[in-house]
């Protein structure tokens, strides 16, 4: 009952043509918002914006209110990881937007774009029960405690010219962050910065929100991101300060949650915190006084030391890179450099794992901060 009335008091404060259907709960109300009979097929609680006119009529209406909006932006797949980022949202502003959407852009036409987990139902249902138990009558928050949209557009409504995944045949507007985007994940996936810049300004543009929340475990998108609302002077979110970035969460054995853990067998999983665990090595040998060059290389012979004992049974692990960058510019910071001069450092690295030589390979992301923090 009481969920009832929160998501009843969300769903009056949207414009007449928004309005949604409700009855006894959460997942027997459904939005008249959604497109094409979408949101009665997922049974969705919460309003599903599939166009740009759905979107922008959903806007204006919270910039009538003078309502702040907090926006999430995810390839879908949710776990935990995305939701404490939507928790955060929910907390500080007086709106969350949710977008779920599989950016072809980033994905170089090798990579997993096909096969990348799509589960917005299950998705949608994560976010309800995120905001259960809010509306106590006796703590009633001012601000909204369920989620009040979720943007799942369809590509021709962010790319309404088309869009190419083979970079050499794209033509029309693209962003690009000289300097931050070609090295660390940019090194291995050339075109993945300039995919994720071009998507991350238009939903920008389309959501205009006052916050938005991203992970450390993608710093290097998270840092980008910011230089480019800071250079380009975005109005929506007003500045890099705007773009919030949240700790990376983890699993209990380490290893950072991403949506493409789904990819991993049992076995793949078992060894798939060699990364993790190589970046702690290298995180304490910088906390004992180590040099760069011994920092790098303690992270480097962990993983290639997990690998020899993965292959005894059949998990292959296929370091990518290991680098240390400056913070605030993403500089490569070499062997040699003094660390007197440094005003910390990332600590970040990437690899492949799969079960069998053959097997479906899993991309393995994660970092550390050295005397660092991102506020
Ligand atoms: N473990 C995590 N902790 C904190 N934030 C995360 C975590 N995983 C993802 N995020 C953040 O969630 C947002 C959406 O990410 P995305 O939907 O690509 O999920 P993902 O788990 O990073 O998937 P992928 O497997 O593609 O890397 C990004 O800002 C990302 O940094
Ligand atoms: C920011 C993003 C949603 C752009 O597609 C994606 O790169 C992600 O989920 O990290
Ligand atoms: N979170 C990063 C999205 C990607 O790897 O495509």
């Amino acid at each position: 009952m009481k969920t009832t009335r929160c998501l009843l008091r969300n769903l009056v404060q949207r414009p007449a043509s928004a309005l949604s259907m409700t009855s006894g709960s959460h997942r027997s109300a459904y939005s008249t918002m959604t497109s094409k009979g979408d949101a009665a097929s997922l049974n969705s609680p919460i309003p599903i914006l599939r166009t740009l006119a759905e979107l922008r009529e959903w806007r204006r209406a919270l910039f009538a209110r003078g309502a702040t909006v907090g926006f999430v932006p995810t390839m879908g797949a949710l776990h935990s990881g995305h939701l404490n980022l939507v928790r955060a949202s929910l907390a500080e502003t007086d709106e969350t937007i949710v977008s779920v959407y599989v950016n072809p852009a980033q994905f170089a036409p090798h990579e997993d774009f096909g096969s990348y987990p799509r589960t917005l139902p299950t998705d949608i249902q994560a976010l309800v029960s995120l905001t259960t138990s809010a509306d106590d009558a006796s703590t009633a928050p001012a601000r909204s405690k369920l989620v009040s949209a979720i943007f799942a557009p369809t590509t021709d409504q962010l790319y309404p010219n088309g869009i190419e995944r083979d970079k050499s045949k794209q033509r029309g507007a693209f962003v690009e962050v000289a300097g931050l985007q070609d090295r660390m994940e940019g090194a291995s996936r050339p075109t993945f910065f300039r995919g994720v810049a071009t998507v991350v300004t238009k939903l920008f543009n389309a959501v205009q929100p006052d916050l938005a929340y991203f992970g450390q475990k993608d710093i290097q998108q998270a840092i980008l991101l910011r230089r480019m609302v800071s250079d380009l002077l975005f109005p929506h979110p007003p500045g890099p300060s705007a773009v919030r970035v949240l700790p990376t969460s983890r699993a209990e054995d380490g290893l950072a949650l991403s949506s493409r853990n789904a990819y991993l067998t049992p076995a793949s999983r078992k060894h798939a915190t060699a990364l993790h665990d190589a970046l702690q090595r290298g995180q304490d040998a910088w906390a004992g006084g180590s040099p760069p060059a011994k920092v790098l290389e303690t992270a480097r012979s962990h993983v290639a030391h997990a690998a020899r004992l993965s292959a005894r049974e059949n998990v292959h692990i296929e370091l990518l890179y290991i680098s240390l960058n400056d913070p605030h510019t993403l500089e490569t910071i070499w062997d040699s450099q003094d660390r007197s001069q440094l005003s910390g450092a990332i600590l970040s690295g990437a690899a492949m794992i799969s079960e069998g030589k053959d097997g479906q390979k899993t991309r393995l992301i994660d970092n550390l901060l050295l005397d660092f923090s991102l506020e």
